[in-house]
Protein backbone atom coordinates (compact mmCIF):
# COMPACT_ATOMS: atom_id res chain seq x y z
CA UNK A 1 0.00 0.00 0.00
CA UNK A 2 1.46 3.25 -1.04
CA UNK A 3 0.41 6.56 1.64
CA UNK A 4 1.97 9.72 2.10
CA UNK A 5 4.35 10.29 4.63
CA UNK A 6 5.50 13.33 5.67
CA UNK A 7 9.17 13.51 6.56
CA UNK A 8 11.19 16.09 8.88
CA UNK A 9 14.38 15.26 7.93
CA UNK A 10 17.37 17.89 9.42
CA UNK A 11 19.67 15.67 6.71
CA UNK A 12 17.12 15.87 3.97
CA UNK A 13 15.08 19.19 4.56
CA UNK A 14 13.91 18.87 0.53
CA UNK A 15 12.12 15.43 1.46
CA UNK A 16 8.51 17.59 3.10
CA UNK A 17 6.04 14.82 1.27
CA UNK A 18 6.51 12.15 -1.03
CA UNK A 19 4.63 9.15 -1.61
CA UNK A 20 6.67 6.01 0.01
CA UNK A 21 5.81 2.62 1.11
CA UNK A 22 5.08 1.42 4.40
CA UNK A 23 7.57 -0.61 4.30
CA UNK A 24 10.07 2.02 2.89
CA UNK A 25 8.51 4.60 6.16
CA UNK A 26 9.00 2.12 8.72
CA UNK A 27 12.59 1.17 7.56
CA UNK A 28 13.46 4.87 7.56
CA UNK A 29 11.18 5.27 11.23
CA UNK A 30 14.05 2.49 12.38
CA UNK A 31 17.13 4.47 11.28
CA UNK A 32 15.95 7.97 12.77
CA UNK A 33 15.54 5.42 15.92
CA UNK A 34 18.89 4.60 15.70
CA UNK A 35 20.36 7.89 15.16
CA UNK A 36 18.48 9.96 17.56
CA UNK A 37 18.39 9.02 21.39
CA UNK A 38 15.33 11.37 22.22
CA UNK A 39 12.86 9.67 19.73
CA UNK A 40 14.80 6.64 20.93
CA UNK A 41 13.29 6.90 24.60
CA UNK A 42 9.72 8.06 23.22
CA UNK A 43 9.48 4.64 21.26
CA UNK A 44 10.58 2.92 24.29
CA UNK A 45 8.12 4.07 26.47
CA UNK A 46 5.14 2.99 24.03
CA UNK A 47 6.45 0.33 22.65
CA UNK A 48 6.89 -3.62 23.48
CA UNK A 49 10.12 -5.05 25.23
CA UNK A 50 10.74 -9.07 25.73
CA UNK A 51 12.72 -10.18 28.26
CA UNK A 52 16.00 -12.55 28.30
CA UNK A 53 17.40 -14.01 31.40
CA UNK A 54 21.67 -14.64 30.83
CA UNK A 55 21.05 -14.94 27.14
CA UNK A 56 17.83 -17.29 27.98
CA UNK A 57 14.34 -15.67 26.22
CA UNK A 58 11.38 -15.24 28.44
CA UNK A 59 8.57 -17.63 26.79
CA UNK A 60 5.03 -18.85 27.30
CA UNK A 61 3.43 -22.08 25.65
CA UNK A 62 1.44 -21.38 22.92
CA UNK A 63 -2.02 -23.82 22.47
CA UNK A 64 -0.53 -25.56 19.35
CA UNK A 65 1.96 -26.89 21.50
CA UNK A 66 5.04 -23.88 20.53
CA UNK A 67 6.60 -21.14 22.57
CA UNK A 68 5.76 -17.45 22.10
CA UNK A 69 8.02 -14.77 23.40
CA UNK A 70 6.47 -12.80 26.39
CA UNK A 71 6.60 -8.97 25.82
CA UNK A 72 5.72 -6.48 28.02
CA UNK A 73 4.88 -2.59 27.82
CA UNK A 74 6.94 0.07 29.02
CA UNK A 75 4.49 0.34 32.13
CA UNK A 76 3.95 -3.13 33.12
CA UNK A 77 7.31 -3.76 33.09
CA UNK A 78 8.39 -0.81 35.53
CA UNK A 79 6.04 -1.89 37.87
CA UNK A 80 7.66 -5.44 37.81
CA UNK A 81 10.76 -3.76 38.38
CA UNK A 82 9.23 -1.93 41.39
CA UNK A 83 7.76 -5.11 42.89
CA UNK A 84 11.04 -6.55 42.59
CA UNK A 85 12.62 -3.50 44.09
CA UNK A 86 14.93 -3.22 41.02
CA UNK A 87 15.83 -0.11 39.51
CA UNK A 88 14.39 1.36 36.62
CA UNK A 89 17.57 2.35 35.49
CA UNK A 90 18.01 -1.43 34.53
CA UNK A 91 15.60 -0.07 31.34
CA UNK A 92 18.51 1.69 30.14
CA UNK A 93 20.52 -1.35 28.96
CA UNK A 94 16.98 -2.59 26.73
CA UNK A 95 18.07 -2.60 22.90
CA UNK A 96 16.14 -1.84 19.99
CA UNK A 97 15.31 -5.22 18.07
CA UNK A 98 12.70 -3.97 14.83
CA UNK A 99 9.30 -2.29 14.25
CA UNK A 100 6.16 -4.03 14.51
CA UNK A 101 4.48 -4.87 11.03
CA UNK A 102 1.52 -5.47 12.45
CA UNK A 103 1.42 -2.84 15.15
CA UNK A 104 1.63 0.24 13.77
CA UNK A 105 5.47 0.69 13.56
CA UNK A 106 5.03 -0.22 17.43
CA UNK A 107 9.10 -0.26 18.65
CA UNK A 108 10.07 -3.43 19.95
CA UNK A 109 13.03 -4.01 22.69
CA UNK A 110 15.23 -6.31 24.22
CA UNK A 111 16.05 -6.24 27.78
CA UNK A 112 18.76 -9.02 29.68
CA UNK A 113 17.68 -9.01 33.22
CA UNK A 114 20.43 -11.04 34.44
CA UNK A 115 21.41 -9.37 37.82
CA UNK A 116 17.66 -10.38 38.87
CA UNK A 117 16.41 -13.81 40.27
CA UNK A 118 14.93 -15.37 37.40
CA UNK A 119 12.32 -17.26 39.69
CA UNK A 120 10.54 -13.76 40.22
CA UNK A 121 10.46 -12.55 36.86
CA UNK A 122 9.22 -15.67 35.76
CA UNK A 123 6.48 -15.42 38.44
CA UNK A 124 5.71 -11.74 37.91
CA UNK A 125 5.74 -12.08 34.01
CA UNK A 126 4.02 -15.02 33.35
CA UNK A 127 6.92 -17.38 31.89
CA UNK A 128 9.70 -19.42 31.55
CA UNK A 129 13.56 -18.28 30.68
CA UNK A 130 14.23 -21.38 28.42
CA UNK A 131 17.99 -21.95 26.67
CA UNK A 132 17.87 -20.57 23.16
CA UNK A 133 18.54 -23.93 21.77
CA UNK A 134 15.24 -25.19 22.92
CA UNK A 135 13.06 -21.90 22.01
CA UNK A 136 14.45 -21.37 18.71
CA UNK A 137 13.13 -24.51 16.97
CA UNK A 138 9.50 -24.03 19.27
CA UNK A 139 9.04 -20.63 18.76
CA UNK A 140 6.49 -19.93 16.25
CA UNK A 141 5.98 -17.51 13.43
CA UNK A 142 8.70 -15.22 12.42
CA UNK A 143 9.20 -15.05 16.32
CA UNK A 144 12.24 -17.37 15.99
CA UNK A 145 14.43 -14.87 13.93
CA UNK A 146 13.07 -12.00 15.99
CA UNK A 147 13.82 -13.63 19.40
CA UNK A 148 17.41 -14.53 17.88
CA UNK A 149 18.17 -10.84 16.45
CA UNK A 150 17.47 -9.90 20.05
CA UNK A 151 19.97 -12.61 21.69
CA UNK A 152 22.62 -11.58 19.28
CA UNK A 153 22.37 -7.90 19.99
CA UNK A 154 22.51 -8.47 23.70
CA UNK A 155 25.57 -10.63 23.86
CA UNK A 156 27.22 -8.41 21.55
CA UNK A 157 26.89 -5.38 23.95
CA UNK A 158 27.95 -8.03 27.22
CA UNK A 159 31.05 -8.60 24.91
CA UNK A 160 32.29 -5.38 24.17
CA UNK A 161 31.89 -3.76 27.47
CA UNK A 162 35.30 -2.77 27.09
CA UNK A 163 37.54 -0.72 24.19
CA UNK A 164 40.15 -3.45 22.87
CA UNK A 165 41.95 -0.93 21.77
CA UNK A 166 42.17 1.55 25.15
CA UNK A 167 40.64 -0.94 27.85
CA UNK A 168 38.35 1.83 28.74
CA UNK A 169 34.53 0.74 28.87
CA UNK A 170 32.56 1.92 26.03
CA UNK A 171 29.88 4.16 25.55
CA UNK A 172 26.56 2.31 23.56
CA UNK A 173 24.01 5.26 21.96
CA UNK A 174 20.07 4.97 22.84
CA UNK A 175 19.13 2.32 20.33
CA UNK A 176 22.18 -0.32 21.04
CA UNK A 177 23.19 -0.22 17.69
CA UNK A 178 26.70 1.04 18.51
CA UNK A 179 29.28 1.40 21.27
CA UNK A 180 31.90 3.99 21.38
CA UNK A 181 35.13 4.38 22.78
CA UNK A 182 36.68 8.55 21.81
CA UNK A 183 36.89 7.74 17.91
CA UNK A 184 36.59 4.44 17.71
CA UNK A 185 32.89 3.20 16.68
CA UNK A 186 31.82 -0.81 17.65
CA UNK A 187 29.22 -1.98 15.69
CA UNK A 188 27.60 -4.96 16.13
CA UNK A 189 29.43 -8.25 13.87
CA UNK A 190 28.03 -11.59 12.63
CA UNK A 191 30.48 -14.27 11.53
CA UNK A 192 29.67 -15.37 7.05
CA UNK A 193 29.31 -19.03 6.79
CA UNK A 194 28.73 -21.02 3.41
CA UNK A 195 26.12 -23.92 3.38
CA UNK A 196 25.92 -25.58 0.40
CA UNK A 197 24.09 -28.76 -0.25
CA UNK A 198 26.30 -30.63 -3.19
CA UNK A 199 24.56 -32.82 -6.02
CA UNK A 200 25.31 -34.71 -8.62
CA UNK A 201 22.64 -34.23 -10.52
CA UNK A 202 20.50 -37.11 -9.50
CA UNK A 203 21.84 -37.60 -5.59
CA UNK A 204 22.36 -34.97 -2.90
CA UNK A 205 25.48 -34.91 -0.59
CA UNK A 206 24.70 -34.61 3.17
CA UNK A 207 26.86 -34.78 6.48
CA UNK A 208 26.77 -35.05 10.15
CA UNK A 209 29.38 -33.60 12.72
CA UNK A 210 30.53 -35.42 15.63
CA UNK A 211 28.28 -32.93 17.56
CA UNK A 212 25.13 -33.50 16.00
CA UNK A 213 22.11 -35.15 17.82
CA UNK A 214 22.32 -38.95 16.79
CA UNK A 215 20.51 -39.54 13.17
CA UNK A 216 20.76 -35.74 12.49
CA UNK A 217 21.95 -35.06 8.68
CA UNK A 218 22.96 -31.01 7.46
CA UNK A 219 24.44 -29.86 4.25
CA UNK A 220 28.15 -29.24 4.42
CA UNK A 221 28.76 -26.18 5.94
CA UNK A 222 31.93 -23.87 6.65
CA UNK A 223 32.75 -20.13 8.21
CA UNK A 224 33.80 -17.72 5.43
CA UNK A 225 37.53 -17.06 6.01
CA UNK A 226 39.09 -13.10 5.81
CA UNK A 227 39.19 -12.06 2.81
CA UNK A 228 37.59 -14.56 0.73
CA UNK A 229 34.85 -14.31 -1.76
CA UNK A 230 31.53 -16.27 -1.37
CA UNK A 231 32.49 -18.67 -4.68
CA UNK A 232 35.71 -18.77 -2.45
CA UNK A 233 34.27 -20.16 0.65
CA UNK A 234 32.52 -22.58 -0.73
CA UNK A 235 34.76 -24.02 -3.36
CA UNK A 236 37.14 -24.58 -0.49
CA UNK A 237 34.80 -25.69 2.29
CA UNK A 238 33.52 -28.52 -0.31
CA UNK A 239 36.95 -29.45 -0.91
CA UNK A 240 38.14 -29.39 2.45
CA UNK A 241 35.50 -31.81 3.95
CA UNK A 242 34.71 -34.18 1.29
CA UNK A 243 37.12 -33.74 -1.26
CA UNK A 244 35.44 -32.89 -4.31
CA UNK A 245 35.29 -29.96 -6.70
CA UNK A 246 32.37 -27.86 -7.23
CA UNK A 247 32.22 -26.51 -10.98
CA UNK A 248 29.19 -24.44 -10.59
CA UNK A 249 27.03 -23.14 -7.96
CA UNK A 250 23.74 -21.48 -7.49
CA UNK A 251 22.64 -18.44 -4.80
CA UNK A 252 19.12 -20.12 -2.68
CA UNK A 253 18.82 -17.75 0.43
CA UNK A 254 20.47 -16.68 3.74
CA UNK A 255 19.41 -16.33 7.51
CA UNK A 256 20.63 -14.81 10.40
CA UNK A 257 21.83 -18.47 12.91
CA UNK A 258 22.21 -17.66 16.49
CA UNK A 259 25.05 -20.97 16.76
CA UNK A 260 27.27 -20.84 18.16
CA UNK A 261 26.54 -17.29 17.93
CA UNK A 262 25.52 -14.71 15.08
CA UNK A 263 26.47 -16.90 11.78
CA UNK A 264 24.95 -14.94 8.84
CA UNK A 265 24.33 -18.43 6.75
CA UNK A 266 24.70 -17.79 2.87
CA UNK A 267 22.50 -20.66 1.60
CA UNK A 268 23.68 -22.26 -1.66
CA UNK A 269 23.35 -25.11 -4.05
CA UNK A 270 26.38 -26.32 -5.92
CA UNK A 271 27.16 -28.67 -8.65
CA UNK A 272 29.81 -31.54 -9.12
CA UNK A 273 30.67 -33.36 -12.26
CA UNK A 274 28.65 -36.76 -12.07
CA UNK A 275 31.83 -38.46 -13.02
CA UNK A 276 33.53 -37.40 -10.28
CA UNK A 277 31.67 -38.42 -7.33
CA UNK A 278 34.08 -40.49 -5.13
CA UNK A 279 34.61 -39.09 -1.26
CA UNK A 280 37.67 -38.09 0.91
CA UNK A 281 35.75 -36.71 3.95
CA UNK A 282 37.95 -35.12 6.24
CA UNK A 283 37.06 -37.58 9.34
CA UNK A 284 38.15 -34.29 11.59
CA UNK A 285 35.35 -32.40 10.84
CA UNK A 286 33.02 -34.99 9.98
CA UNK A 287 31.92 -38.45 11.40
CA UNK A 288 29.54 -39.17 7.99
CA UNK A 289 29.41 -37.77 4.70
CA UNK A 290 27.10 -39.76 2.35
CA UNK A 291 25.62 -38.99 -1.45
CA UNK A 292 21.52 -39.82 -0.86
CA UNK A 293 19.00 -40.87 -3.44
CA UNK A 294 15.53 -38.53 -3.79
CA UNK A 295 13.61 -41.58 -1.84
CA UNK A 296 16.03 -41.23 0.90
CA UNK A 297 15.86 -37.48 0.89
CA UNK A 298 11.76 -37.96 0.43
CA UNK A 299 11.82 -40.12 3.49
CA UNK A 300 13.84 -38.62 5.67
CA UNK A 301 11.67 -35.44 5.15
CA UNK A 302 8.76 -36.80 6.33
CA UNK A 303 10.43 -37.56 9.91
CA UNK A 304 9.14 -34.50 12.53
CA UNK A 305 11.35 -35.29 15.48
CA UNK A 306 14.04 -37.23 15.83
CA UNK A 307 12.91 -40.42 17.74
CA UNK A 308 14.49 -41.44 21.06
CA UNK A 309 16.32 -44.48 20.97
CA UNK A 310 16.35 -44.80 17.14
CA UNK A 311 19.23 -43.25 16.07
CA UNK A 312 19.22 -45.09 12.47
CA UNK A 313 16.20 -42.72 11.72
CA UNK A 314 17.66 -39.93 9.24
CA UNK A 315 16.03 -36.78 9.97
CA UNK A 316 17.06 -33.01 8.75
CA UNK A 317 17.28 -29.58 10.49
CA UNK A 318 13.60 -27.98 10.94
CA UNK A 319 11.94 -25.84 8.84
CA UNK A 320 13.67 -22.66 10.56
CA UNK A 321 16.66 -23.80 9.09
CA UNK A 322 18.13 -22.81 5.82
CA UNK A 323 19.40 -26.18 5.26
CA UNK A 324 16.04 -27.75 5.16
CA UNK A 325 15.63 -24.73 2.76
CA UNK A 326 17.90 -26.37 0.46
CA UNK A 327 17.17 -29.53 0.71
CA UNK A 328 13.12 -29.12 -0.29
CA UNK A 329 14.19 -27.13 -3.32
CA UNK A 330 16.54 -29.81 -4.22
CA UNK A 331 13.84 -32.25 -3.72
CA UNK A 332 11.59 -30.09 -5.86
CA UNK A 333 13.37 -29.74 -8.73
CA UNK A 334 14.75 -33.15 -8.97
CA UNK A 335 10.72 -33.66 -9.32
CA UNK A 336 10.36 -30.72 -11.98
CA UNK A 337 13.37 -32.48 -14.01
CA UNK A 338 12.13 -36.02 -13.61
CA UNK A 339 8.56 -35.05 -15.03
N1 LIG B 1 21.12 -22.94 9.61
C1 LIG B 1 21.42 -24.15 9.19
O1 LIG B 1 20.65 -24.77 8.44
C2 LIG B 1 22.73 -24.77 9.57
C3 LIG B 1 23.65 -24.05 10.30
N2 LIG B 1 24.91 -24.55 10.56
C4 LIG B 1 25.83 -23.67 11.29
O2 LIG B 1 26.96 -23.41 10.47
C5 LIG B 1 28.05 -23.11 11.30
C6 LIG B 1 29.35 -23.47 10.63
O3 LIG B 1 29.41 -24.84 10.30
P1 LIG B 1 30.68 -25.71 10.71
O4 LIG B 1 30.65 -26.92 9.85
O5 LIG B 1 30.70 -25.90 12.19
O6 LIG B 1 31.90 -24.75 10.31
P2 LIG B 1 33.40 -25.14 9.85
O7 LIG B 1 33.35 -26.26 8.87
O8 LIG B 1 34.05 -23.87 9.43
O9 LIG B 1 34.07 -25.74 11.14
C7 LIG B 1 33.93 -25.13 12.40
C8 LIG B 1 35.29 -24.78 12.97
O10 LIG B 1 35.83 -23.68 12.26
C9 LIG B 1 36.59 -22.84 13.14
N3 LIG B 1 36.13 -21.47 12.94
C10 LIG B 1 36.62 -20.61 12.00
N4 LIG B 1 36.03 -19.43 12.04
C11 LIG B 1 35.11 -19.48 13.03
C12 LIG B 1 34.15 -18.54 13.55
N5 LIG B 1 34.03 -17.30 13.07
N6 LIG B 1 33.34 -18.94 14.55
C13 LIG B 1 33.43 -20.19 15.05
N7 LIG B 1 34.31 -21.12 14.60
C14 LIG B 1 35.15 -20.78 13.59
C15 LIG B 1 36.40 -23.43 14.54
O11 LIG B 1 37.53 -24.21 14.80
P3 LIG B 1 38.23 -24.27 16.24
O12 LIG B 1 37.13 -24.58 17.22
O13 LIG B 1 39.24 -25.35 16.08
O14 LIG B 1 38.80 -22.91 16.45
C16 LIG B 1 35.20 -24.33 14.40
O15 LIG B 1 35.21 -25.47 15.23
C17 LIG B 1 27.79 -23.87 12.61
O16 LIG B 1 27.95 -22.98 13.67
C18 LIG B 1 26.34 -24.34 12.55
O17 LIG B 1 25.60 -23.92 13.66
C19 LIG B 1 25.29 -25.78 10.12
C20 LIG B 1 24.38 -26.56 9.42
C21 LIG B 1 23.02 -26.17 9.17
MG1 LIG C 1 31.84 -27.64 8.38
Amino acid sequence: MIRCVSLLSTRHPSLFCCHISDFASRMRLLNRLKEDDEACVSALQSGSIFLFHLLRPLVCPTEGGGLTPVRLSWTSLTSVLQRLSSDRSLLNESVLIGLSEQNQNQAQFCLDVGVLDPVAVEAECDGTFVDMRKAFFLLTGSAAPFVAKGQALLRWHQETKFCSSSGRPTQRNRAGSLRVCGSITYYPKMSPVVIVLVSDGKRCLLSRQMSFPPGLYSALAGFCDMGESLEESLRREVAEEVGLEVCRFSFSGSQHWPFPQSSFMIGCHAHVNPAHTELSVDWSELEDARWFSLEEIDHALQVQHPIRGEPQVMWFPPKHAIAHRLIREWVELQRAQSS
